[in-house]
């Protein structure tokens, strides 16, 4: 017969029988399907059970297998959103909160001295007194039932814990002791939260506390010790081999001595005589484990008055069957006495033994807790199903390797609750924390969903055709993926996206747009970035011309608070101004307002991509073990293979509904980890080729829209599957959810950083650009003109510019020869970017395509197509401060239009020219591979002739 299903009640069963001489029998098990069937009320009845205890590795064997509690999972997440560890505590909640029912009659008929039900705090705050603190007080709260008992480890920072919970009046086990000294701590934390109690006023009846001292582990250890000894041929062979077994039962005997000693002492007589009960002492680990001892050994050996021994299943039935009932505990205390003694003088260590014990203690219910979370949360995947993201990994068994270790190290160290406590020195130690709001914004964001439908009402009521987002990189590239993902919604304006200073661009959309029925979006964090300021002044200078005074009543601003935009915003009378969050850097400010105003000018439906969001966020949470962690997962592999394999291109394909995705993932990637020398380089929608056309520095992230996928990019990447290229394959389900990426890339990009060890939230080197750009404005402000600026090659159309260094290494007569001569500067691991001062439409777009299709075949080195002025406000930084092993061609052109900056004597084609010549400075002096070929005269013929030179170079 097992505890499973009880034993008959017999005035002989051994478990009724503990009772005569004052001990409880508490049942160190819980499980719902045990609860719910009514077997636990059975031992109560049949058994004189008195209690119950449950800890880590308890809920884990419950809850970490089978299926009793899958239909409350399913339920739950049918209505919430909910992180691994809410849905682990709704569950435990709900199991203890049906044990305490059953158990209440037992704390009614013994006056609350028994009829508990233990719960216990979360392992991982086991060294930290004030979170022990807060979280007894929650889960006392939560629970909400008078016979629970909150499990607080008897550590040292414990100790404290335990007084500040017993002086709130809750009730405390206080678990993982095994020495008598860390018993004596708790006793006076005890004793000392009471009287805080009485000198307060308040009543200490009715407050129960056990302290759990550890049984069979401290034999498990000390008697591994002797076996090794004996086997060693210890000289004291036979004097150690006669304590075997015995030196658990004696430790627990003198902390039972010292109980007996401080309850008749006067301190503890005046919390007794103001109604205090004594703090009683538990048999905790009580499970024989040395097969060749009695199997109740560790229940017969300790019975004794005002104690209790939590007994778990199987012992439950064995004691039931054939337990000795008689009060061993004050038996031969001097044998107990002399135990501990011949242990001292034999060199057994316990002392170091007991030390061991709570570290492991504390350890091994982490290790519990991260299972069962982890369960808990593949679990949670699995229901959730298609309502998540599903990602698949291919990775080569090498890299698999690493970063299977890289999750292991993740989990040992607590690096997820670490991020999500802000922990900076998970990266340099600087000042990391104070940019991680983006980890709770969407939090806030839902809290605050009224205000943006508020809004999007009244842009709906306001009839705008067309919405124009002026801005740069983060503030500009979140909002562009959503225009372009989700295109025009019926009753909204249609969302245009400019960041580019190029004339010709700045006037193709102002043709796109009637500005008599346009809303224009400034968008800077800052405030202060040049180029949304100057188009901010272009177009509030042409809005005026159309709507005279009420221009202002057109133009909204996303700033951070007290910036120079907030001050022009109120000055010109802007309709609307809405703040960013001064603890999100640009790159992570989608989902703050800098990408929900954006959406929800475009009629987007807010709450659904929230909620999505919510779902990445929950997905990577604190509780969520790094192997189940689809953030880690992924920061893991991205930091590992550029860390420890040379993989740091990090190759992103997107199915065509959702391409634009790559547009924001290459800033947060390249500006993020792009620095001190290191980082990833994205290369972003580069056409899949056959296997042969790539080194051996790539990754591949293929973004899958398994709604609208796309047939050639499907068999692309099985062929590179099939090669043995290291794949990720991300499906979205949808398209909203895109959101849920959006948090698990920013939480993946952090976790990336932290691996390749740098700061991923700062960008020390897209400063350098906007200096020289400055430097060189000025300039021509002052003089009205531009500093003499010679190429160091001519050929027809195209003029060649460099530094000296460059321009030196770069002899040839011919755009050819030059190109040749540039190219031919890459090596195995490096890239080539195209930077491109052009405008940037449908045609230059494809043109550039071709050109770095080529150019990758050609060199067979990966590649990068970028526009400028706006990848430096994103790949920039990385271009610049990330590994030396970018060769970079700068493209620029002569400008058919021009147009005026309001207020300046530069105009926008001078600010580009700045852009380009500055970054260009900047690159040289940092020693990068860079030239710049300027295509004068009529551009698309510049194009092609430009695009034969590059094919006949590589
Ligand atoms: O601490 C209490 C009760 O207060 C128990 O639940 C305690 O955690 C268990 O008895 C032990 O963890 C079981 O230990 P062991 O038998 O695995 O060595
Ligand atoms: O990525 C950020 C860009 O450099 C633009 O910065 P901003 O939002 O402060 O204008």
């Amino acid at each position: 017969m097992t505890a499973y299903d009880a034993g008959t009640s017999d005035a002989a069963n051994p478990l009724k029988q503990m009772a005569r001489f004052g001990q409880s029998p508490w049942l160190d098990f819980i499980q719902r399907s045990y609860t719910e069937s009514g077997r636990l009320k059975k031992l109560v009845e049949e058994d004189g059970l008195k209690g119950v205890t449950s800890n880590p590795s308890i809920f884990q064997k419950a809850m970490g297998h089978g299926t009793d509690y899958d239909p409350q999972i399913r339920q739950i997440l049918e209505h919430q959103i909910v992180d691994a560890g809410t849905l682990y505590e709704t569950l435990a909640i709900q199991d203890i909160r049906a044990a305490a029912k059953v158990l209440h009659p037992v704390y009614e008929q013994t006056a609350k001295v028994d009829g508990y039900v233990s719960l216990e705090v979360s392992p991982y705050l086991a060294r930290d007194t004030d979170a022990t603190i807060a979280e007894a007080r929650r889960l006392w709260l939560a629970v909400g039932a008078p016979n629970l008992m909150i499990k607080i480890p008897g550590t040292d920072e414990g100790a404290p814990a335990v007084q500040a919970a017993i002086a709130a009046g809750i009730n405390v086990n206080v678990t993982l002791l095994f020495s008598l000294n860390a018993y004596k701590k708790v006793v006076e934390a005890h004793i000392a939260g009471l009287e805080a109690r009485l000198s307060r006023g308040e009543s200490v009846k009715g407050i129960a506390s056990v302290a759990s001292f550890f049984v069979s582990r401290i034999d498990v250890k000390i008697d591994g010790e002797i076996d090794d000894r004996i086997a060693a041929g210890d000289r004291d062979a036979t004097a150690l081999k006669a304590l075997r077994g015995k030196v658990a039962i004696a430790n627990a005997k003198l902390a039972y001595e010292y109980w007996q000693t401080v309850v008749k002492s006067p301190r503890w007589q005046k919390l007794a005589q103001a109604g205090a009960m004594p703090q009683r002492l538990l048999w905790a680990s009580t499970s024989t484990k040395d097969k060749t001892f009695s199997d109740v050994l560790y229940v017969d050996g300790l019975i004794g008055p005002e104690t209790v021994n939590t007994i778990p299943p199987a012992t439950f039935d064995d004691f039931r069957d054939h337990g000795r009932v008689i009060p061993t505990l004050t038996q031969d205390v001097a044998g107990a006495h002399a135990v501990i003694g011949e242990a001292r003088r034999l060199g057994l260590d316990l002392d170091g033994v007991t030390r061991t014990l709570v570290d492991e203690g504390v350890r091994g219910f982490e290790e519990a807790f991260d299972a069962l979370l982890g369960a808990i949360a593949a679990k949670q995947a699995a229901f959730l199903d298609h309502k998540l993201t599903t990602t698949t990994l291919n990775l080569p068994a090498d890299l698999d390797t690493a970063v299977k270790a890289e999750l292991e190290t993740w989990r040992t160290q607590g690096n997820v609750r670490r991020l999500w406590s802000k922990d900076a020195t998970l990266w340099t130690g600087r000042d990391e924390a104070g940019w991680l709001k983006w980890l709770s914004i969407v939090d806030d964001q839902l809290l605050d969903l009224a205000k943006f439908e508020e809004f999007q009402a009244e842009v709906k009521a306001r009839g705008f055709r067309d919405a124009l987002l002026l801005g740069m990189g983060g503030s500009s590239l979140g909002p562009e993926v959503l225009s372009v993902t989700f295109g025009r919604h019926e009753g909204f304006p249609h969302l245009y996206v400019l960041d580019s200073t190029d004339p010709q661009q700045i006037r193709d959309f102002q043709d796109r747009i009637d500005i008599s029925r346009t809303l224009f979006i400034v968008s800077s964090k800052s405030g202060g970035t040049l180029e949304p300021n100057i188009l901010k002044a272009y177009f509030f200078d042409q809005a005026k011309k159309v709507l005279g005074d009420k221009a202002g009543s057109h133009f909204i601003t996303v700033t951070d608070p007290g910036s120079h935009m907030e001050d022009v915003a109120k000055k010109d009378g802007f309709w609307k101004i809405f703040y960013g969050n001064k603890q999100i850097g640009g790159r992570y400010s989608v989902l703050s307002d800098f990408g929900m105003v954006p959406a929800a000018i475009a009629g987007l439906p807010l709450k659904r991509l929230l909620d999505s969001a919510l779902r990445g966020e929950k997905s990577c949470a604190a509780s969520v073990p790094p192997a189940q962690n689809p953030g880690v997962v992924l920061g893991s592999v991205l930091g590992v293979a550029a860390r420890s394999f040379g993989r740091d291109k990090v190759t992103l394909l997107a199915s065509p509904a959702i391409y634009d995705m790559g547009a924001w993932l290459e800033q947060l990637l390249a500006e993020s980890t792009g620095k001190d020398g290191r980082g990833l380089i994205p290369i972003d929608g580069e056409t899949a080729g056959p296997a042969s056309v790539y080194g051996k520095d790539r990754v591949f992230i293929y973004l899958r829209l398994s709604e609208k996928p796309c047939e050639k990019q499907d068999a692309a990447f099985k062929t590179l599957i099939a090669a043995g290229e290291p794949v990720v394959t991300i499906e979205l389900h949808d398209r909203y959810q895109i959101a849920e990426e959006f948090f698990r890339w920013e939480f993946a990009t952090a976790v990336a950083g932290s691996i390749i060890g740098i700061n991923a939230f700062n960008q020390p080197d897209v400063e350098a650009s906007k200096i020289e750009t400055k430097k060189i404005t000025t300039a021509y402000n002052e003089t009205g003109r531009l500093p003499p600026y010679e190429p160091f090659a001519k050929d027809g159309a195209f003029a060649f510019y460099a530094d000296h260094k460059n321009a030196a290494a770069l002899k040839g007569d011919t755009a050819e020869a030059i190109l040749k001569a540039h190219f031919a500067r890459g090596r195995a691991g490096d890239y080539v970017a195209l930077l491109a001062y052009i405008d940037r439409d449908t045609a230059t777009r494809e043109w550039l395509q071709q050109v770095r299709l080529s150019v990758r075949d050609g060199l067979k080195l990966a590649t990068a197509a970028e526009f400028g002025p706006r990848f430096q406000h994103s790949t920039g930084q990385a271009y610049k401060g990330g590994p030396d092993t970018g060769v970079f061609v700068q493209i620029t052109c002569d400008d058919d239009v021009n147009l005026p900056v309001p207020g300046e004597k530069y105009t926008f084609s001078i600010v580009k020219e700045a852009q380009a010549r500055g970054d260009l400075e900047v690159l040289g002096e940092r020693g990068r591979r860079a030239l710049r070929v300027h295509i004068h005269g009529d551009l698309k013929a510049g194009l092609e002739k430009l695009a034969q030179a590059i094919r006949a170079a590589v």
